[in-house]
């Protein structure tokens, strides 16, 4: 059974000269202990789409249709409480500034050791032993000691560490990891990264990483759901995704994966822009900016379809359709 499930979820922002859909019909799941990235220019949803699942979404924003599930159990419409017990117990969040995740007046061995203790029958001496050793685990040197300092006496790097160690507390199920380097050095960028994918992969722990950088996702991922306009554009396996993308969106974005040496680059490469949400065009989303676009591109909206070994909301994969050739050689897209 799927860990997560994410079925048909909209979200909307009511506002004054209507209502703005952000999200249109998103759906997707993850696997017990798969790491799914989620990659798309800024805009795309990435981040409301998370934000759905921990159930921080902020107002007046608000999930207007679909269902989100964790072991088969809604939990889109539970009460306040309730999802801050599912948000610390089984899925854990870790966000691109780590001080959002900290309480700048709280030692991280008692943030630590609160979490622990509010989610997880254990003594107060326990908890402080576990804490000790997810520092250790996420590469603190000197954990004893350092548990006792304050968030403000660790470097970025050693931050994120921390709100790795903090996330994975109370030992959850999925860990929802909104552009978790971002705000870093670049340098430490890749070991933050690597940390991530191999606790997580050590514990179990499923992870939706989201970020802007392909390369991060060839390097981490299992599987990766490339978001456009409010939709999952294609979803499939990271290789197969990279290798032979089947949207034209994708195989835009794989030409922002950069050469092993040469430093990474956000994804703002593909000629155009993507539509505002008050002006979506009809059809694909990416039709004005598709270089294969049909007639029928700019009056039905595709959903996902099968693609070879990937799924694609395209027309050119429709039975019968002239597929886009899938060749490892992203092509320009107009
Ligand atoms: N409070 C809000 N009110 C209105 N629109 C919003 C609000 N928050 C987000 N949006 C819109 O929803 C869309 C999706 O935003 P989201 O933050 O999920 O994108 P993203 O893919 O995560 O981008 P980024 O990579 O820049 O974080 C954007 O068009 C954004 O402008």
């Amino acid at each position: 059974m799927s860990l997560l499930q994410v079925k048909n979820l909209v979200v909307e922002f009511p506002g004054r000269r209507g209502t703005l859909r952000a999200l249109d019909d998103v759906s997707f799941d993850i696997a017990p202990g798969e790491i799914l990235g989620v990659v798309g220019e800024s805009g795309a949803g990435k981040s409301l789409t998370g934000a759905s699942i921990i159930g921080l979404l902020e107002p007046p924003g608000r999930v207007a249709n679909g269902e989100i599930l964790l072991e088969g159990r809604r939990i889109d419409n539970l009460p306040h409480e309730q999802m801050r017990q599912v948000r610390g117990r089984q899925i854990g969040a870790i966000f691109q500034d780590p001080l959002t995740s900290l309480n700048p007046l709280y030692s991280i061995g008692r943030q630590l050791v609160e979490t622990i203790m509010t989610h997880l029958p254990v003594s107060r001496a326990e908890a402080r032993q576990r804490a000790i050793q997810l520092l250790k685990d996420t590469g603190i040197p000197a954990a004893e000691e350092r548990i006792d300092h304050y968030p403000h006496q660790f470097s970025g790097g050693m931050r994120q560490r921390v709100v790795i160690a903090l996330a994975l507390a109370a030992e959850p199920k999925l860990i929802v990891a909104d552009e978790p380097t971002t705000a870093l050095d670049v340098s430490i960028q890749a070991q933050i990264i690597t940390l991530l994918k191999t606790i997580c992969k050590e514990r179990g722990a499923a992870v939706m990483l989201i970020t802007h950088d392909m390369g991060v996702i060839a390097e981490t991922c299992d599987r990766v759901a490339v978001m456009y306009a409010g939709r999952v554009a294609e979803i499939g396996p990271v290789h197969e995704v990279i290798n032979h993308p089947a949207h034209p969106y994708t195989r835009g974005l794989m030409s922002c994966i950069p050469d092993m040496d040469v430093e990474r680059e956000r994804l703002h490469q593909i000629d155009g822009a993507m539509p505002r949400l008050n002006a979506i065009p009809t059809g694909c989303a990416f039709n004005p900016r598709c270089a294969h676009a049909l007639p029928r591109c700019t009056l039905d909206r595709p959903d996902l379809m099968p693609a070879g070994a990937t799924q694609a909301a395209c027309w050119l994969h429709e039975a019968g359709g002239g597929a886009v050739s899938s060749t490892a050689q992203p092509e320009a897209v107009a």
